[in-house]
């Protein structure tokens, strides 16, 4: 049988249904969530990314202030303009949109973003809150998938999840998620030996390296739960994920499709965040 192919559009869907009536709720405090965007340069999927994150602020009510820079910025003055943002308490969100130009640490960048204003999950204080357990920010794209997973309804407990790729976006947050939620996690990544061996042992398998069609029938469970976070980008022009979609269906359980997977739940757990920014901001 093949397998269910999770909508992420459709979930995103009802996920921000549910948020515009959050912020409609704020706003009848006085409270107008607020994000702003940093972009730097003119990488065109960023380019594209942001421009999807602001409709999206804008379709639930959530206001956003986009600042645009060029690529030759320093990064001494991107570090004003984030420590001016941090400073306005009109801003609840901070987002700087990820890769950087080459001239600019993103560590530091990151790490000048005030934690209570980091909606991406991305600074240290807010990773080691996840580890240990504390609330805090979630990683957009980590957290969409375990809410995808958690909207299936399937166990989590016990479960051996196998993670290929060990980015600090998403594969490293990704497991450590998983991990909270009693799963027995395993990661892969370039160097790993005999990669097919560990993937055809996971019962959640989740590829995030960026390589497309890495993962083929062969490296599955049958009866795995697949998640695809690979967005490539093919010399047609058309968007492929690192797993091979029609082989891999024929054994999955569950599978998400690139695009309209894991995708659009990035941007809907980012306005989910902003909308407990602003809300832990003015102590609701
Ligand atoms: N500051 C951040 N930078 C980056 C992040 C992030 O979470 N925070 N993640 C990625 C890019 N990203 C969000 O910024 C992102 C990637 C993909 C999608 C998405 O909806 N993809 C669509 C297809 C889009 C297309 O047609 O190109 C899909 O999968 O359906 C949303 C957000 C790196 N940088």
């Amino acid at each position: 049988m093949s397998a269910y192919i999770i909508n992420g559009l459709e979930l995103a869907k009802e996920k921000r249904a549910q948020l515009a009536k959050e912020v409609e709720q704020l706003k009848s405090e006085g409270i107008q969530p607020t994000l702003a965007v940093v972009l730097v340069g003119d990488h065109p999927a960023s380019q594209s990314y942001v421009k999807a994150k602001q409709k999206a602020c804008e379709e639930i009510g959530i206001r956003s202030k986009l600042l645009t820079f060029p690529s030759d910025i320093t990064e001494s003055f991107l570090l004003e303009q984030i420590q001016a943002l941090n400073a306005d308490d009109s801003i609840h969100g901070i987002l700087v949109q990820l890769p950087l130009p080459k001239q600019i640490d993103e560590l530091k960048v990151i790490e000048t973003i005030a934690p209570q204003k980091d909606v991406d999950g991305f600074h240290p204080l807010n990773i080691g809150r996840m580890m240990t357990g504390q609330k805090t920010f979630l990683p957009c794209t980590p957290y969409g998938i375990l809410f995808m997973i958690q909207s299936l309804n399937v166990e989590i407990a016990g479960k051996h999840v196998v993670v290929v790729g060990r980015s600090n976006i998403v594969g490293k947050p990704v497991g450590q998620l998983f991990l909270r939620e009693h799963a027995t996690v395993t990661y892969c990544h370039s160097r790993t030996k005999n990669l097919r061996e560990i993937t055809r042992q996971a019962d959640i398998l989740i590829v995030a390296v960026g390589k497309p069609n890495l993962i083929r029938a062969e490296d599955v469970k049958k009866g795995a739960i697949v998640i695809d976070v690979g967005v490539n980008r093919l010399e047609n022009g058309k968007l492929c994920g690192d797993v091979h979609f029609e082989e891999v269906k024929e054994v999955a359980s569950y599978l998400t499709p690139v695009p309209k997977g894991v995708g659009p739940m990035t941007i809907t757990m980012l306005l989910h965040n902003t909308i407990q920014a602003a809300r832990e901001q003015k102590g609701k």
